[in-house]
């Protein structure tokens, strides 16, 4: 039988909040995203990330549909995103764990089975045995999960249990806002290495942001989608990052991850941007950037810049297949 996972693709995503100031009288536009598209597999980890005020958790919030832009257009398998629907289907986890202190890890998984599970007894509690099992929570089914006053589990168990409870009924589609923030790094790696599975084993599209992930981190993602301002630097696999920074001449040092070394170069990215733009802006013979469809390759010359852009929708077959890239070094 075929697998069947769910494809997330937004397209045009803009939003923008009004803020307001004490001092000032009328409400301030600010602009959070910017034109963002985005597509993620299943099978797959999409992580997001970018410094802090980058957009992340507000576009999170939009794919899980908690917050409404101006606009975006959603698709899931290429059809328009039906929202009551797309709930049943996704789980959102988000940033802070928002569990009851008091009860334990199995009485937490057990509610929120009760919630959202329309199952017999004897079949609801050997789900949430399972869940547990594969949460890797069997050591503390029993113990509270407590909180910053009440002493409970590890900060990394309770991060499970946020996610146990936003799987419980098995979403192909699972969102997540920083779910390592605050964790040591081992804690951290365990609780992507679990995503991974549950992505590769149970047909589920995971999309997360993170901070700073680690070098053994970063190679459990299949795909990365870097935010600044609000915008899209760059979406596609790990290694295409790295070969669109050395473009640039951003030459990655040893030691240090590339996703790392992409947030620090935020400003430099952003240089190599704008000085394209105006390069391509004095060279009119270069037909203006045309975003490429599935399947699509592009002969003949192309800048940095549009090289980059690209990047946005191309995989790393297609980024080598017809691109002339002596016109970059001369
Ligand atoms: N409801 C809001 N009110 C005021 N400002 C907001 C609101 N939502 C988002 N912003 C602003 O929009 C920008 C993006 O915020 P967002 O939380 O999405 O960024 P982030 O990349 O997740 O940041 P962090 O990594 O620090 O969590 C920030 O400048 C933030 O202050």
């Amino acid at each position: 039988m075929k697998k069947k996972g769910c494809e997330i693709e937004a397209v045009g995503i803009n939003y923008t909040i009004h803020t307001h100031k004490r001092e000032q009288q009328e409400n301030v536009p600010k602009v959070v995203l910017k034109d963002v598209n985005l597509r993620a597999k299943p099978w797959e980890i999409l992580a997001i990330v970018g410094p802090s005020g980058a957009g992340k958790s507000s576009l999170l919030e939009i794919l899980a549909g908690k917050v409404t832009p101006q606009s975006a257009s959603v698709y899931v398998n290429h059809k328009p995103l039906d929202k009551a629907q797309f709930k049943k289907i996704s789980g959102y986890v988000t940033q802070k764990d928002t569990l009851f202190p008091l009860l334990t890890v199995e009485e937490t998984l057990t509610f929120s089975a009760k919630l959202r599970l329309r199952l017999p007894s004897t079949e609801l509690n050997s789900r949430v045995k399972s869940l547990i099992q594969e949460l890797g929570l069997s050591h503390v089914a029993g113990v509270r999960v407590g909180d910053d006053r009440v002493r409970g589990i590890s900060g990394g168990e309770r991060r499970r249990v946020s996610i146990g409870v936003e799987v419980i009924h098995e979403p192909k589609v699972l969102i997540l806002d920083e779910p390592t923030s605050g964790l040591d790094s081992i804690s951290a790696l365990q609780i992507i290495d679990m995503l991974k599975a549950m992505a590769e084993t149970q047909d589920r599209t995971i999309i997360l942001s993170i901070h700073q992930p680690g070098f053994r981190i970063v190679k459990l993602f299949n795909s990365i989608l870097l935010l600044a301002n609000g915008s899209v630097l760059h979406h596609g696999s790990v290694d295409l990052l790295t070969v669109n920074l050395g473009l640039m001449g951003l030459v990655l040092p040893t030691h240090v991850n590339v996703v790392e070394f992409a947030i620090e170069s935020i400003e430099a990215i952003k240089q190599a941007h704008s000085m394209q733009q105006e390069t391509q802006s004095q060279l009119p013979s270069i037909p203006p950037y045309k975003r490429l469809e599935e399947g699509e390759t592009r002969t003949g010359r192309c800048t940095l810049q549009q090289l980059f852009q690209q990047s946005k929708v191309m995989d790393e077959e297609s980024i080598y297949a017809e691109i002339d890239f002596q016109d970059w070094f001369h």
